[in-house]
């Protein structure tokens, strides 16, 4: 025999009753010998014990009453319910007179849902011509007297279990009422919130059944609730042992009491979906599976006491103290912390029991105030409690970091010894983020990377574009999902909390939005997104003065914007402190020279402690474009800066590099890398543009490249015999003095075969002079301009800094 159990949602009408029904019929069809517990139906349980609160407080409770019964009468034209209508009316009647009701009576008037719900479901088989029996369970499950949460006697349920099934199961489906019993007077108690399962569970155990299948309105247990997590991933076998730690942390469908009758039989259960009955569930045995699971669970509505006092060290007694006084007052403690130093306890219990807590506690520890050995019993009652179920300690650090990345702290954390299972207290605001940062870094299959792209032109284009293309990639060999959440321009932001793709630019036409900075982050915040970082492909300085709050917002920033790097010195380091405040990165790798690996491998050779003593190159991949074709062939200068601004190698504004003002940034940036104190000012720079045209409007400056064509003519040809222009940087200098560097950008006629002479296309040359290397430079070189390479060095970035994160 197979014991079935439906809940009140998949008893609600329509839908559910109607899968409920067929479900039913097709195991009977089936020949497959069947009992069936059900709960009350809909919302009914909550309803009643709303109308039993009207009638207590002497308020108006028929309407409600009367569209309970509307509800219940709806499933089934047939089915005569006007016994426990009436029962319900003559109870509810006496309360308001009374002004009082006892737990004996509450369970009399919750008991009602579930004697409707069984007649209902039986008159609707019999109707398809099943034969079925509408049982109260009264009649078989004895309890003790503890009405609200009764205890079963088993042995004597157990006999009338046994002969009941004996007498009425042949070809009958005896359909059970769940959660309810009766004591040795005969009176009705209940078995607790869940009693339902309870019931199902004990006549499991008592039928020796085969297995007990649970439909709930999910398709099992899943890693994380997937209303909250939506990468959480349906578990399909559990063992018991499992299934109890699931159940002690919250994980409502199942419940340790439910699961020892069935463990002692070793008999299955089966989470199922009555709305999905064709899917396999989640199969709870005694056999341990292999691999342990892993499964976040939450506890809600509790609260968090602390208790504080200097005198407590060393001080026996205190907890003792401490649990009696909660105990008396029937609080029950799910989480306790203490530290060494032990000034303070912490303490997790119901929320509703908040304020008893604190008045007990107030109470027991009087004297000790006065001592001052305690100063502060306190309650937080915005609190929730996550727990990662079959994590050890050994891997802790990475959820445990991950949620300190995205600026959540938790206010406590315990461990047990046995469970592998680690519980942490959290602002209840933060529990969807935090659910969704932690299940992504123990689960790995999907650590969600949410960016926000500022700048969609040249580069910012080319890099959504090449996200798009690789993410899916990217997911399989790094479990690291790349969602594109925002992508903005100065004027308007498309926001997708699902991420953008596709066609991300018609999509930006006709949704974009105008917006402020806050708008991003405000986004992110509701839709609790994770792991956030910041893009900036522009080359807006206005837009650098929002990094310091994007930071305090909680994204990392990539940047292949040089302006953060080369304004003021103070700017510089207010950014670097206030990264390391809220333990953010910044990472800008494409700043010079595109995307060679040129600031990191400085970064690396200064701070390993290696000497460098000179930097020199052609840092410009537009202007080593520029000179290699005019030096090498016969065309007019302006022909060359026009097809470079057209390949996508200059700055949006081309006179960023014909003036050395972006050469000389890349030069700061690597003094500042290297400690040195300078400022933009400290560059000299050859500045190529004739004094006539840097003062005009860009758009003339764009239509005027002919006026530069006579004097780059003269000064190609006045060159010696085999030489060709390069447009050089250059750092040197004592570099051991954080103000001794001396910075040059000029251009300098070179021998066609010197290693600066035969760079070819865009190409930049980096000789890293270092003492350790003498005279022989280290040479990185490479293609330093261009949409595609500095967009790869971008994404790059994004994915060191998905690796700084695990
Ligand atoms: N080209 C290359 O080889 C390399 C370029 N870089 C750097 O890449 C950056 C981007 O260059 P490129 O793609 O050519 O520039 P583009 O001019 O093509 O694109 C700039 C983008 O930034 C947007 N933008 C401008 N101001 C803001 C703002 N305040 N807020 C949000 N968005 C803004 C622009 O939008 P809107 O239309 O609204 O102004 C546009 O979408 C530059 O800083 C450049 O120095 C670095 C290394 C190499
Ligand atoms: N315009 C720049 C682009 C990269 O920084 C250059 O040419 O190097």
């Amino acid at each position: 025999m197979k014991v079935l159990k439906f809940g009140g949602k998949s008893l609600a009408n329509g839908k559910g009753l109607d899968s409920v029904i067929a479900i039913i019929e097709d195991k009977v069809k089936a020949k497959e010998q069947i009992a069936v517990v059900v709960s009350a139906r809909g919302g009914a349980t909550d309803e009643l014990e709303v109308i039993l609160e009207k009638a207590v407080n002497n308020q108006h409770y028929l309407d409600d009453f009367e569209s309970f019964k509307n509800y219940q009468e709806a499933a089934n034209a047939v089915v005569d319910l006007t016994e426990e209508f009436k029962t319900l009316l003559k109870i509810f009647e006496g309360v308001k007179l009374l002004g009082d009701y006892s737990k004996k009576i509450k369970d009399e008037v919750l008991a009602q849902g579930e004697l409707i719900s069984v007649k209902t479901v039986a008159s609707l088989l019999i109707e398809k011509g099943i034969k079925a029996n509408a049982t109260d369970s009264r009649l078989l499950i004895k309890t003790d007297d503890v009405f609200g949460n009764a205890q079963p006697n088993t042995k004597a349920s157990k006999e009338h279990v046994v002969n009941y099934f004996k007498a009425h199961n042949g070809t009958t489906v005896n359909i059970v009422t769940g959660f309810i019993g009766s004591n040795n007077a005969n009176q009705t108690t209940t078995l607790g919130r869940n009693g339902s399962n309870y019931t199902a569970s004990l006549l499991a155990s008592f039928l020796n059944a085969e297995e007990l299948q649970n439909y709930t309105h999910v398709n099992g247990i899943y890693t994380a609730n997937p209303d909250l997590v939506a990468d959480a991933k349906k578990i399909s076998e559990l063992s018991f042992t499992e299934a109890n730690e699931l159940a002690n942390f919250g994980t409502t469908i199942l419940h340790a009491k439910t699961i020892i009758p069935l463990l002692e039989k070793n008999i299955p259960l089966r989470i199922l979906n009555t709305f999905n009955p064709n899917d396999h569930g989640t199969l709870i045995t005694g056999n341990s599976t292999k691999k342990g699971i892993k499964s976040l669970s939450v506890l809600d509505d509790v609260a968090l006491i602390n208790i504080e006092g200097r005198g407590l060290l060393g001080k026996v007694g205190v907890d003792a103290r401490l649990f009696n006084a909660l105990s008396i007052n029937n609080i029950s403690v799910s989480i306790v912390s203490q530290g060494s130093s032990e000034r303070g306890i912490g303490l997790i219990i119901p929320l509703e029991d908040a304020t008893k807590a604190v008045i007990a506690l107030e109470k027991e520890f009087e004297t000790d105030f006065y001592s001052q050995d305690i100063n502060k019993i306190s309650v937080i009652d915005d609190v929730s409690v996550i727990s990662i179920v079959g994590q050890s300690l050994r891997s802790f650090h990475k959820p445990f970091n991950a949620l300190i990345k995205n600026q959540i702290e938790p206010l406590l954390f315990n461990n047990t010894i046995t469970g592998e299972n680690v519980s942490l207290v959290i602002k209840k605001h933060q529990l969807h983020k935090a659910l969704n940062v932690i299940h992504g870094e123990i689960f790995g299959i999907s650590k969600k990377v949410n960016l926000a792209i500022f700048g969609h032109g040249t580069v910012g284009g080319t890099l959504i574009e090449q996200i798009i293309a690789s993410a899916e990639k990217i997911e399989k060999r790094k479990s690291i999902k790349l969602n594109i959440f925002a992508i903005a321009n100065s004027k308007k932001v498309l926001l997708n909390k699902d991420g953008i793709s596709g066609d991300w630019k018609s999509q930006l036409t006709e949704n974009g939005k105008a917006y402020e900075l806050n708008d991003i982050s405000n986004y992110a915040e509701t839709h609790h997104l994770e792991n956030l970082i910041a893009i900036d492909n522009t080359s807006s300085l206005e837009f650098v003065s929002n990094y310091l709050k994007l930071v305090e917002q909680g994204f990392d920033l990539v940047s292949s914007n040089k302006i953060a790097n080369t304004i003021d010195f103070n700017f510089y380091n207010e950014l670097r402190a206030s990264l390391a405040k809220y333990n953010k990165n910044y990472l800008y790798e494409t700043n010079v020279g595109a995307g060679l690996p040129l600031i990191d491998t400085i970064k690396l050779l200064h701070h390993s402690g290696e000497n460098i003593v000179r930097i020199r190159g052609v840092f410009s991949g537009s202007l080593s474009y520029i000179f290699n074709t005019f030096s090498a062939e016969e065309v007019p200068f302006s022909g060359v800066l026009q097809e470079a601004l057209d390949k996508g190698y200059t700055e949006p504004n081309p006179r960023e590099d014909l003036s050395g003002a972006d050469v000389a940034r890349k030069l700061l940036i690597l003094a500042r890398e290297l400690d040195l104190h300078n400022e933009l000012e400290d560059v000299n720079v050859e500045n190529l543009i004739p004094v006539g045209l840097r003062e005009v409007e860009t758009a003339e400056f764009l239509k005027s490249f002919n006026q530069l064509n006579d004097s780059f003519k003269t000064t190609k040809l006045s060159q010696k015999e085999g030489h060709v222009l390069r447009y050089v940087g250059d750092l040197y200098g004592d570099l051991s003095d954080e103000n001794g560097a001396k910075l040059d950008v000029k251009l300098v006629s070179v021998p066609k075969e010197s290693p600066l002479g035969a760079l070819k296309g865009a190409d930049s040359l980096f000789e890293i002079y270092t003492e350790s290397y003498g005279d022989q430079p280290i040479i990185i070189q490479g293609a330093g301009a261009g949409a595609e390479v500095t967009a790869r060095g971008v994404f790059g970035d994004i994915l060191r800094l998905t690796d700084k994160n695990n």
